[in-house]
């Protein structure tokens, strides 16, 4: 049987026939050889071995939608499932300048930044499906060199967005026989990179179950971690309290002391690691295909004395008035559906704070959104980075830098460490919000280049 993308969520009630949507998801039949699992935690009691994620009980869910483990985690909060179905179909299905098997290769690069075996898997899939040439998936060496000079801008896009210039831009874009890389095509693909490189943090943020799989785990396992508790039973009291405080103070920094606040956080931003807790960076050999310059990472800066990323100042290009309509004027169902996403994404609330209801907890979510940014060096000019700390602990930060910069290293330990009072529910909408400013930072940068290649 052919396999079936699981691209859209199917519902169990929607499609008895497509029961087996996830087929080739599993290792031994995917068209992939050597496809290892992710990181599978033996530890845990009550966990469903098939369930959707390993981090999140079955029952938090909200229903089974079969074989899209993505989908039955992000189905928790409908609203965003819905918008990220959209634009997931829009860019993999719709009219667009790229050819469907370029579509899912240009997938498969983006998620292989990240050693994401769920999409490298799954669209390697898809890739057949859609009638790719099956040497192509031997490795990105025998991909067309249309395809392979994208390599810089995908490892810039996945790690470190700061470094991408007009150059870069510029240089894709030159006339270069059938080589060349018409403005359409480009922003699609750049699109695409960005669409899975943030989604590969979500499913290792979340713990998302490569389906089907008979996971033969030839990843180092994780050394042995502690079970300190880093939070108090009173974390979500604090954070409402701190909220509370935030609303009433009313303080105003001087302009000066803002920037200084950024840059402080932005320079503490380094010393966040999870400490003693990474394992030897090992790829597996079906990833390791896809990659050129495999060691090209988010950087540590501490280790290699290196300078934060330089500051952009989100004000000078912003999503609203910049990102957004040059984006709109280039690809404008895309456009459109993006902003929406962000929205969604930024907009979302229950009011609620673990077991605390009615709380305004737009300030908690602002905070988690510019701290991701600003790990990428992006800085809003009226928001007062002090906040940041004020009601972000510790371990939250790890975890939030952990999935958006090194998605690879990603522990149930580290899921745990962090809010533990608060529901799966409430770390999945934080997934969501990691996701999207991930996305929207690099999309600042590149496009922010491709603007001043065209003046
Ligand atoms: C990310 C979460 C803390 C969000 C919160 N539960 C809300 O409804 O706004």
């Amino acid at each position: 049987m052919a396999a079936v993308c699981p691209i859209s969520p199917v519902r169990p009630a929607d499609s008895a026939s497509n029961a087996r949507q996830d087929c080739n998801l599993d290792p031994q039949s995917s068209p992939v050889n050597g496809l290892n699992g992710v990181e599978e935690e033996k530890d845990q009691p009550n966990r469903d071995p098939r369930g959707p994620s390993m981090y999140i009980p079955v029952s938090e869910l909200a229903g089974a939608y079969l074989g899209d483990n993505i989908a039955a985690v992000m189905g928790i909060h409908p609203e965003y499932l819905h918008i990220f179905w959209k634009t997931q179909h829009q860019l993999l299905r719709m009219d667009g300048a790229l050819s469907l098997p370029e579509r899912h290769y240009v997938a498969i690069m983006a998620a292989a930044r990240h050693q994401c075996i769920y999409l490298v898997s799954l669209h390697s899939s898809c890739f057949l499906q859609v009638g790719g040439d099956p040497r192509w998936l031997e490795g990105i060496q025998q991909a067309p060199i249309k395809l392979r000079v994208l390599n810089d801008l995908n490892k810039f896009l996945a790690h470190r967005p700061w470094m991408l210039a007009k150059e870069h831009i510029a240089l894709l874009l030159r006339p270069c026989g059938g080589n060349s890389w018409s403005l359409a095509e480009l922003i699609h693909a750049i699109v695409l990179l960005t669409h899975f490189h943030a989604l590969s943090s979500f499913i290792m943020g979340c713990g998302i179950r490569t389906p089907q799989s008979q996971l033969s785990n030839s990843r180092p396992p994780s050394p042995v971690e502690s079970n300190e508790t880093l939070n108090s039973a009173e974390e979500a009291e604090r954070v409402v309290a701190e909220m509370l405080k935030l609303n009433e103070e009313g303080e105003e920094a001087t302009r000066e002391e803002m920037e200084t606040r950024f840059e402080k956080e932005k320079i503490e931003s380094v010393m966040v690691t999870a400490n003693g807790r990474i394992t030897q960076c090992f790829f597996s050999p079906a990833i390791y295909r896809f990659l050129e310059h495999p060691e090209f990472g988010y950087i540590d800066f501490t280790r290699r004395g290196e300078q934060a990323p330089p500051t952009f100042r989100a004000h000078e290009f912003t999503w609203d008035c910049h990102g957004y309509s040059l984006m709109h004027g280039l690809y404008s169902e895309i456009g459109q559906l993006l902003d929406e996403k962000f929205q969604v994404s930024y907009n979302l609330t229950y009011h609620t704070i673990a077991t605390h209801q009615g709380v305004d907890t737009s300030r908690l979510r602002r905070a988690i959104w510019n701290y991701i940014q600003c790990i990428y060096g992006i800085r809003y000019d009226d928001y007062d980075y002090g906040e940041v700390n004020h009601l972000l602990e510790r371990s939250l930060k790890v975890y939030m830098k952990t999935v958006t910069c090194h998605p690879e290293r990603v522990t149930h330990q580290l899921y745990k460490d962090f809010w533990r009072q608060f529901k799966h529910s409430e770390k999945v909408h934080l997934n969501f919000l990691l996701l999207e400013a991930k996305l929207q930072a690099a999309l600042l940068y590149v496009l922010r280049a491709i603007s001043s290649c065209k003046t």
